[in-house]
């Protein structure tokens, strides 16, 4: 990546059936995503028992979706009761939040070519969004800056936090 950490491409983890599921202009389901939050959550622990740096890419869009890639399959077990508001953070783990509004993303996606995705489908992640709340350890990041200005920015914000 322009980071220069080792980047991990969340929609290479989607079951086919999720890809075609979208291509058709469905949005996914809560279930259609949890086998695939659950491939990202290995992902993710095997990048931290190796001890570098990685960066993960994905729409980790509900609260509960972010606490199963930090915390597996028991971030089911405890998302109702108060065990589920502590499981929001890990340590070394941090969100990255690029946030725009609906018309600009809409925007970008229109002009972008070759992809799966439908732009129809936008509205349906924006229905389900729950943007990160603090004690979640998002770095929330404007998608109206250039990629370089973005980077600088991750980059900064964890220089600050070793
Ligand atoms: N900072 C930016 N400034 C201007 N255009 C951008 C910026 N970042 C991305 N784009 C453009 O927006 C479009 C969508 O970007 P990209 O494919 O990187 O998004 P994505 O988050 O990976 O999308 P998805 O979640 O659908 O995989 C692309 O055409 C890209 O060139
Ligand atoms: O959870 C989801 O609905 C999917 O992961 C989508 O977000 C797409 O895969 C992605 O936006 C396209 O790149």
């Amino acid at each position: 990546s322009q980071l220069g950490w080792p980047l991990h491409e969340g929609d290479d983890f989607h079951p086919r059936e999720n890809v075609e599921k979208m291509a058709r202009g469905e949005p996914l389901t809560d279930q259609d995503r949890l086998p695939w939050l659950l491939k990202l959550h290995d992902v993710i622990q095997r990048e931290r028992s190796s001890g570098g740096d990685a960066i993960m890419v994905c729409s980790a869009l509900r609260r509960l979706y972010r606490q199963v890639l930090l915390f597996g399959s028991e971030a089911l077990t405890y998302s109702s009761d108060t065990a589920g508001l502590h499981m929001c953070s890990l340590p070394g783990v941090w969100f990255l939040f690029l946030y725009g509004t609906y018309d600009l993303i809409h925007a970008r996606m229109v002009a972008r070519r070759g992809h799966f995705m439908q732009p129809g489908l936008l509205r349906s992640q924006f229905d389900v969004l729950e943007p990160p709340a603090e004690e979640e350890n998002a770095l929330l990041l404007d998608i109206r800056r250039s990629t370089d200005d973005i980077c600088r920015e991750i980059q900064e914000h964890l220089r600050q936090l070793s």
